[in-house]
């Protein structure tokens, strides 16, 4: 049986997770898409072939509503929606902050709802997705959902109670390492390297840093070991983060953004 998929709310994620879809197999024909401006919709049907419809004909007409509209408009989509879904659809959230009894105390009782927290790489087919049952929703269910995000990267189980921390490490996760480079590439400046090179050296040594953590198989702290020499250059470095409290820092603000995302909860909270 064919299962129709609709993507509700097709911004940034929506639309790479749409495009990563398609990549993965799915048929445009398949794929149903709302977006609340018109030019958004002609957009979305140009560019991948699929089909733009109003929330309600979402509901009616696709067997999975996945639900990528920012938490804060998660309350005004489930009032248009939930006198439309029947009960035995599948709903998967992509919103941070919001539980899934947000979903269930709003639609039909038994209604299975699925969590899950992805980020940005999925435009590139990188992304870690993190996947949480809620009350109704089956192994079938989350099955589902882990081939829907398998689509644009990697799927991992969690339970709902940690998907507020995923959200800080994974979910905002991309934010902190394009902030470093940033903030690496402005170093170079002041070493005298023109920006465009400084780029360049920065963002392949990430790469490289990030295959060797992927692919080897030793823990980072040997793998900065080795890069710090006896009396060499890179633990003079090491010296000035540690006086800064880059570490704290970085605890601090994932804690930080664990609580804004436990706050939006509510689905309202701007
Ligand atoms: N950006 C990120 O790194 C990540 C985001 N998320 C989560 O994904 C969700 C989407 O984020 P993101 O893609 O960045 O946000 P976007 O603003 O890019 O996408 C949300 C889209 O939903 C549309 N929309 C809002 N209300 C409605 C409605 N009632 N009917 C139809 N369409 C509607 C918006 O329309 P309009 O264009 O008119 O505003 C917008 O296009 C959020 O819940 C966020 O928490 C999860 C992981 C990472
Ligand atoms: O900043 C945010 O709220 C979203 C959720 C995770 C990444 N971006």
């Amino acid at each position: 049986m064919t299962q129709k998929v609709a993507v509700l709310g097709t911004g940034k994620i929506g639309e790479a997770l749409l495009s990563g879809m398609i990549g993965a197999g799915w048929a445009p024909a398949d794929l149903l898409v709302t977006a609340r401006r018109p030019e958004r919709a002609d957009e979305l049907r140009a560019r991948h072939g699929v089909t733009p419809v109003t929330n309600a004909e979402a509901a009616k007409n696709a067997d999975t509503l996945i639900l990528t509209v920012k938490p804060q408009d998660m309350g005004t989509l489930l009032d248009e929606l939930a006198p439309h879904v029947p009960a035995d659809r599948l709903i998967i959230s992509g919103a941070a902050g919001v539980p899934t009894s947000f979903f269930e105390e709003r639609l039909a009782p038994g209604t299975p709802v699925v969590r899950v927290m992805t980020n940005t790489p999925a435009l590139v087919d990188e992304a870690m997705s993190v996947v949480s049952a809620g009350t109704h929703a089956t192994e079938a269910h989350l099955a589902h959902a882990d081939e829907i995000f398998g689509a644009v990267g990697k799927t991992l189980r969690v339970p709902e109670s940690q998907q507020d921390a995923c959200t800080a490490l994974s979910g905002s996760g991309p934010a902190y390492f394009f902030y470093l480079v940033e903030a690496m590439t402005d170093a170079g400046i002041l070493l005298g390297l023109p920006r465009d090179k400084a780029h360049d050296l920065i963002v392949q040594s990430a790469i490289g840093a990030a295959k060797m953590l992927r692919d080897s198989g030793e823990h980072p702290v040997r793998l900065r070991e080795n890069v710090t020499s006896p009396a060499g250059t890179t633990i003079n470095a090491i010296r000035e983060l540690e006086n800064h409290g880059v570490r704290a820092a970085l605890i601090a603000a994932l804690e930080a953004a664990r609580d804004r995302s436990r706050e939006l909860a509510s689905g309202t909270k701007d």
